[in-house]
């Protein structure tokens, strides 16, 4: 009895003690409601304190983005599956804006912009967080552009040369080899210490799968990171990819290293912001884009850009993709892009027809600061080649309508094909800069001019695998040294005519070999 009764006592002094020691915590929490949701936006009342792009919460772990913040009524770009959402819903304020993981643990990794993994290597743990908008480099904190950035193309390495740090706009119609530059150039990044992020912008499933295979097969996705969303990914998702992609890449530039970053398309970023800004009823301007579709891409693209040496030096370099429409580059947003871009990749559809691939149209194509940062072996033979091919392409025009041509117009116009044929390459086969050096070279010195033009491709293949030949110190001087010494010339000259000797036929002046 006596035992049941000190229990007793025991319970009831532990429950009293508990209670004294009780202090009720009251954490405030600003909950709104829904009223109203349609494609990728909400409307929600009752948070008047909401800052403008603070992030939101719904149920079901969805989030949004505080777009519109009006007096009485906030409009929420939704960042995920919004089909579960419904008026009257709550909404809880977050205090903080949208940001994503950065760090190495995302090498190799393809995530979402909210950088959630999609593919099969488990969950993706970094150890920091950035922004996902962020002020770009102030004036005094950006470095001249002076260290090239190799495509591994030779048309593009020879006559519009990219820098570190430089926005270079890839453009052209649809299924014209846009992609495929990005990728090559990216590929030739391997073993270059230069870390790469594609960002697919609204692209079809099997193009992105395409595109991370290719990267694998290759060895790149080693040092690059995929940011994908889908076409069918709300369109808030694709509004805030590149945004997102910018800040892992800016991660790595922050860490002295030297960054890639390719935007794959901006057409498609375009479009979902003024998808969403109609549907939030913001006023529609030009091809009805809302009027600020300019601030967007100009306030990314501006994060682009190589630090000085005591903010460690590294460098941002950016791919943009746009699409045209039946070729009209003067469209609104190519020509935004024309404008905030240091330089434009136009591709032709009519060059690809004919099979010129990569279907670069180099008289509509310029690079703006890459010329400074050029390896001076290519600025050695750059000046001869550019004007040898925009005399060509002129003279091509007469070529057509059967005119008698005299001679030095004929041996132009046969320099010329020589030219665009060597400058013809495969898709995933970047080439060395020796390889390239010594086909520009044998061009410059117009060894290519007596060798028919269907074997133009087996003898600039015979010259790029010759190159190798050359020797580490010779290959070396091409990246280093500040001219091409004519030594130097004369070895490579001399072993392109070697090379080229049994491709060579003898004719007389002015007759086409
Ligand atoms: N240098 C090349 N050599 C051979 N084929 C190429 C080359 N460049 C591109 N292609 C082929 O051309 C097609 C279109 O290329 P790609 O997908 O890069 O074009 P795109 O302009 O990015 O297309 P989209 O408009 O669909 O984004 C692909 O099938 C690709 O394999």
């Amino acid at each position: 009895m006596n035992t049941l009764q000190s229990f007793y006592d025991n319970a009831f002094a532990k429950i009293a003690s508990t209670r004294d020691s009780f202090t009720p915590e009251i954490t405030l929490r600003e909950v709104g409601l829904i009223t109203s949701v349609s494609t990728g936006i909400a409307r929600v009342s009752g948070l008047p304190g909401v800052g403008a792009d603070e992030l939101v919460r719904f149920p079901g772990n969805v989030y949004g983005i505080a777009f519109n913040v009006d007096e009485t009524e906030i409009g929420v770009v939704l960042l995920g599956d919004y089909a579960h959402l419904h008026t009257g819903d709550e909404v809880q304020r977050t205090g903080r804006v949208m940001d994503v993981g950065v760090g190495s643990q995302l090498l190799g990794r393809v995530v979402d912009p909210l950088g959630r993994p999609l593919d099969e290597g488990g969950p993706v743990t970094t150890r920091q967080r950035l922004p996902i908008e962020r002020p770009s480099a102030a004036i005094m904190d950006r470095a001249p552009v002076n260290v090239p950035l190799q495509t591994g193309l030779k048309v593009v390495d020879a006559m519009i040369p990219i820098g570190r740090g430089q926005r270079e706009l890839i453009l052209g119609d649809r299924q014209t080899g846009k992609t495929t530059i990005a990728i090559d150039t990216i590929l030739n990044q391997r073993g270059k210490d230069v870390v790469c992020v594609y960002c697919a912008i609204g692209q079809r499933a099997s193009g992105v799968a395409k595109v991370v295979a290719a990267l694998r097969e290759n060895h790149a996705m080693e040092y690059t990171v995929v940011v994908v969303t889908e076409g069918n990914d709300a369109p808030g998702l694709a509004y805030i990819a590149p945004y997102a992609a910018t800040s892992i890449a800016e991660y790595f530039m922050e860490q002295g290293r030297d960054v890639l970053i390719v935007y794959d398309d901006l057409t498609q970023h375009a479009r979902s912001y003024r998808e969403l800004s109609l549907l939030l009823r913001r006023p529609p301007g030009r091809e009805a884009f809302p009027g600020d579709i300019f601030y967007i891409h100009s306030r990314l693209l501006e994060r682009s850009t190589h630090l000085r040496e005591e903010l460690g030096g590294g460098s941002l370099t950016a791919l943009p993709i746009i699409e045209t429409e039946a070729q009209n580059m003067s469209a609104y947003i190519p020509t935004n892009l024309i404008s905030i871009t240091d330089g434009q990749i136009y591709l032709s559809p009519s060059l690809f027809e004919l099979g010129v691939l990569p279907a670069v149209d180099v008289g509509k194509s310029v690079s703006r600061v890459g010329g400074k940062a050029q390896h001076a072996a290519y600025r050695a033979v750059a000046g001869d080649l550019k004007l040898g091919y925009a005399q060509f392409e002129e003279l091509e025009s007469f070529a057509r309508f059967g005119a008698r041509l005299d001679t030095p117009t004929l041996k132009s116009i046969e320099h010329g094909r020589r030219i665009r044929a060597c400058l013809k390459q495969p898709e995933l086969s970047p080439v060395s800069v020796p390889a390239q050096i010594a086909v520009l070279l044998g061009l410059t010195a117009e060894l290519f001019d007596t060798i028919p033009l269907d074997k133009i491709e087996l003898a600039e293949r015979a010259l790029t695998e010759a190159a190798t030949e050359l020797s580490p110190k010779l290959c070396s001087r091409f990246e280093t040294a500040n001219s091409l010494s004519d030594d130097d010339r004369n070895t490579v000259v001399e072993l392109a005519r070697k090379v080229l000797e049994p491709f060579q036929v003898q004719t007389q002046p002015g007759t086409q070999p």
